[in-house]
This record gives C-alpha cells, structure tokens and sequence, in this order.
C-alpha cells in the first residue's frame, strides 16, 4: 500500500497544500515549529481520522477558520482509493470512493499506518492508558470488528458509570446487571481480540529484538489482564464495591501490558536504551504482523525518532523498513541520517511553505 498524494486545506498551519510523495521514502526536513509533525499529523488523521497528538479536534483546523479538509489517494495491489476526512461545524465526514462511510469501523483500514514517535518511547514506561490505547489503534486497523465491539463497550461502561453514579440507595440491582451483560458481551470479544494479538506481537517482537541485541536478550510480552476468572461473575461479586466507589472496577477498561527482557520487568528495571530498543522492536514487528494479518503492508511514519537512535539502530530501522513499507520521516537535519539509500524525496519545510529538493542532489 502507497500514499500517492495528500492535499490539505486548512489543516494546522496550512491553508492549502498538495503533495506527490515517493514510493521508497519521504523526508520532511526543516528546523523545529514550521509544520513538519503537522505532515505526519495529516495522513495519521486521512488513516484513523483522528490526530495521534491531540484529542481535541478544533486544534487541527487552521486558525480562525471553521473547517478543514484532508484528501488522499492510496495505492493498493489492483486499485487505488481516494480518501477524504472533513472536519465541519457539524462534525467529522469520512469518505472512500467519495462515498460517505456512515460507520468509523468501514472506513478505518483503507490507509494501514504504522507511526512512531517520540511519545511511542512511553509505550514501555508510561501509563497503561498508554498501552491500551495503543491495542486500540493497532486492533482497530487490522479487524474491524474490534472496533465494533469497542465502541460499543466503551458506550456500555459509560451507561453504567453514570447509573453508579446515583444515590446507592436508588440503585436496582436487577437493572445493574442487564447493563452487566451488554458489558460482557462486548468485553469478552474485546479480551479475546487482545489476547491474540498480543501473542502474535510477541512472536514477531521478540525475533526482532534478539537481532536488534544480537541474541543477548529475549524479549517477552505479558497480556495483564483485568479479568482473571469469568467476566460476569467478576462483575456480580464486586457490584456492592462498585456501587459505593460510584464506578466499575473490573474490565477491560483496566488491561494491561508488560514487557519482560530475559524475565526482568523492562519498565521497572530497564535501561532507557532498552527501553527505547524494546518500543522500536514492537514498531517493527507490526510490519509483518500486520502484512500477515491483511495482506498488505501498512505505511510507516516516523516523526523525530532518528535522532533518539544511535546509528546501527537508525540502520535497523530503516533495512527493516524499506523495500517492504513506503516510510515517511521528519528531521532537523541529515547529518545524523548515515546509510540513506538514493531514490527518495526530499522535502523542506519552511513556515508552512515546502519546496522539494532534487532526489540526487541533496
Ligand atoms: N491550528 C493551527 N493553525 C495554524 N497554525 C498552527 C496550528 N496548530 C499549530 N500551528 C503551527 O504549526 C507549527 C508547528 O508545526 P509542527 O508541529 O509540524 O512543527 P515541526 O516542524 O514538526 O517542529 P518540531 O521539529 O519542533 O516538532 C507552529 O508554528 C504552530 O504555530
């Protein structure tokens, strides 16, 4: 899968823009606060229609202007799809083949991206918020029904947060569990999904992190699950403790991830090194994950993180990138980029506005 172009119109600090991109690789270069995230940025939100950096939608839209648009057009193996997202004072408008897509879930997987960026470090030391967002994004692109069941989770917990949020003497215990079960329908898939996933995560991982390390360290993936026995009964035995918190205390809501090197907890015990080196593997390994998971390989973002590593882990990532996945990266300069292969485009940005370099001549 390749994105062939992006225009942008009033997105962040560019009221229109159209841009032809390379095949290989693509380089927005330019000193720091001139729009080149702001890139990235824009094809994340074509891809999953939301920013990777803000949850709030009205930062996306250029300055004193009410709404904005991102359009593209992604190579696949026998067509090409133009994409549209529309941000407008009434709300999101998401296209495929100029037709509307009603549901988020039909129109998230068109565009298969991978991005890594400096916040992605966190994945191994930040909060588990972190992590399960990032099942979420990851999940959410490669089966659709996971979304499905997600969205529809995340509805059930609200409903019934909000009932626990009533006096507990006013609370029916019999109404409880019917929105019990309509959280257990949907967690339980959600859990499933979750465990798969992270099984085949680690497969591929753990390979990529023992070349990364040169066979010194194996790299295990634990799924700290929430729910350790039945969903349900977990449910029933802690209503009367929900009811007095005013919230739902067992779920996937909860999950969590840990990663292990040679058995020891990375996230307590790890270097940042190997803390950077395990988030770069896991990257990495979606690459495979995801071509085996949907025949095609996703696009690969990656703002600011070449500077983060050193040289022979610059080099990693980018043999493990090309010729597989059309990568795209943001940087301050070239001087620390070693080993770039020759066909690639060069872009400069500069205040919003991007010239292009000759692809030999930079
Ligand atoms: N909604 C908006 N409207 C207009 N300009 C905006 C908006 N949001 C951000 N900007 C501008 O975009 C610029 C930041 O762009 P971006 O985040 O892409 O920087 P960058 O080139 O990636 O820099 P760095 O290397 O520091 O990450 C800033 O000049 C900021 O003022």
């Amino acid at each position: 899968m390749k994105l062939k172009q992006i225009e942008l119109k009033n997105f962040r600090n560019y009221a229109e823009l159209q841009l032809d991109f390379h095949p290989n690789l693509n380089i927005f270069l330019g000193q720091n606060a001139q729009g080149k995230t702001n890139i990235l940025e824009a094809i994340h939100f074509l891809a999953l229609t939301r920013s990777h950096r803000t949850s709030h939608d009205k930062e996306l839209i250029r300055w004193s202007q009410k709404e904005m648009k991102v359009t593209g057009s992604v190579e696949k193996k026998h067509t090409t799809v133009p994409l549209e997202v529309q941000l407008t004072p009434k709300g999101r408008i998401a296209k495929a083949n100029h037709l509307k897509e009603n549901r988020l879930a039909d129109y998230i997987g068109q565009l298969k991206i991978l991005m890594f960026a400096p916040e992605n470090l966190e994945l191994v030391k930040g909060s588990p918020a972190i992590r399960r967002r990032f099942l979420d994004m990851e999940l959410g692109q490669i089966h659709a029904v996971y979304l499905y069941d997600s969205m529809r989770y995340n509805r059930a917990l609200k409903e019934r947060n909000a009932y626990l949020k009533f006096d507990q003497s006013k609370i029916d215990k019999n109404f409880l569990s019917v929105l019990d079960e309509q959280l257990v329908e949907h967690g339980n898939k959600i859990m499933l999904e979750r465990a798969q996933f992270i099984e085949k995560l680690e497969h591929y991982a753990s390979k990529i992190h023992k070349q990364l390390t040169h066979g010194a360290e194996l790299l295990t993936i634990s799924y700290a699950k929430n729910v350790k026995t039945d969903f349900a009964k977990e449910l029933l035995s802690r209503q009367d403790h929900d009811i007095f918190r005013h919230q739902t205390s067992s779920g996937p809501h909860r999950d969590d991830l840990q990663f292990f090197i040679n058995d020891i907890n990375v996230a307590d015990f790890g270097s940042q090194g190997q803390q950077r080196t395990v988030a770069l593997s896991i990257k990495l390994a979606e690459i495979d994950l995801i071509f085996d998971e949907t025949g095609e390989y996703p696009i690969l973002l990656l703002d600011d993180v070449m500077s983060e590593l050193d040289n022979s882990r610059q080099l990693d990532l980018l043999e493990t990138s090309l010729g597989k996945t059309q990568t795209f990266l943001t940087t301050t300069t070239l001087n620390h980029l070693k080993n770039l292969p020759e066909n690639l485009s060069i872009f400069n940005v500069e205040k919003g506005e991007i010239t292009q370099t000759d692809e030999k001549s930079y």
